[in-house]
């Protein structure tokens, strides 16, 4: 195989970014990046700017100051949380995504079995569980064979079990496309573990780092309090301090302990 320098990996690098909504500082210096087949998750606070990040990823938000690069021709997908869709429109799940564009069975057949459901191809729409509809979301996002897939709170709707399944199924997409993720979650425990990545958001980069790092990080603590009890007894047993290369808390601003 040959070799692949750290540059060519890279696909997103967002240098000290800030954005405005209104008169409201949504994200402030905002540093990330993202490389090939890596996953890495948003976790943060309401309105603490994580749809606003992913929003200048895409490109659908331009920042005030600071850059967003992107490699060239890069492919991204988009699943979006939810969609409404009028059930009493005759529309099977293999219809939908020829939606708007024509695509061949075989294509759409292709993204239903990446995304774990190439069974309910002619099932209507309307008659799908939140599972099966979001799964039907991702094989949309991958129609178009996306480097990054984008998800914002994917799974907002199911269950535990079935947002566990979900997040099982994107490592899956992650190890069979190589695609990279970046996902907001709420989840923070399923997340947690699947995840290379973790970005603590809230406004600005509180904490970033694998995530063991971000679980155990003060600023994490603070801003989740007592709610993380999953995550941090995941990871209670390798809380050793010791942040890795490359894993970074910001320790310098305020925050406030909430236990
Ligand atoms: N046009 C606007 N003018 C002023 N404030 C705005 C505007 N649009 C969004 N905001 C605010 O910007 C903040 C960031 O919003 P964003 O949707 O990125 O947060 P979020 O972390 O994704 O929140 P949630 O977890 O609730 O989805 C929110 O407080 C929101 O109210």
């Amino acid at each position: 195989m040959p070799l692949v320098s750290a540059r060519n990996m890279r696909l997103v690098t967002i240098k000290d970014m800030s954005v405005k909504l209104g008169a409201h500082q949504a994200l402030s210096h905002v540093d990330l990046t993202i490389d090939k087949g890596e996953i890495v998750t948003i976790v943060g606070p309401n309105g603490s700017g994580k749809s606003t990040l992913l929003r200048s990823v895409i490109g659908a938000i331009r920042p005030d100051s600071g850059t967003v690069l992107k490699a060239a021709d890069m492919k991204i997908g988009y699943v979006p949380q939810s969609l409404s869709i009028d059930p009493t429109l005759p529309l099977t799940a293999g219809r939908f995504l020829s939606l708007p564009n024509r695509r061949t069975k075989i294509a759409a057949l292709a993204a239903l079995t990446q995304a774990g459901v190439e069974d309910i191809a002619d099932r209507p729409m309307s008659g799908l569980s939140g599972g099966q509809f979001q799964r039907v979301l991702l094989a949309r996002a991958l129609m178009d064979e996306p480097d990054l897939l984008i998800l914002d709170e994917p799974t907002t709707g199911l269950d535990q079990p079935g947002s566990a399944d979900f997040y099982t199924q994107i490592e899956r997409v992650r190890r069979d496309t190589g695609a990279a993720i970046l996902m907001v979650s709420h989840e923070l425990h399923v997340v947690m573990s699947a995840s290379d990545r973790v970005v603590c958001l809230n406004g600005h980069v509180c904490c970033h780092g694998a995530p063991e790092v971000v679980a155990s990080a003060p600023e994490y603590r603070a801003l989740f309090g007592t709610g993380t009890h999953g995550a941090l007894a995941l990871y209670r047993h390798e809380h050793d301090h010791h942040h890795h290369d490359g894993d970074a808390c910001d320790h310098d601003h305020q925050h406030h302990e909430s236990h």
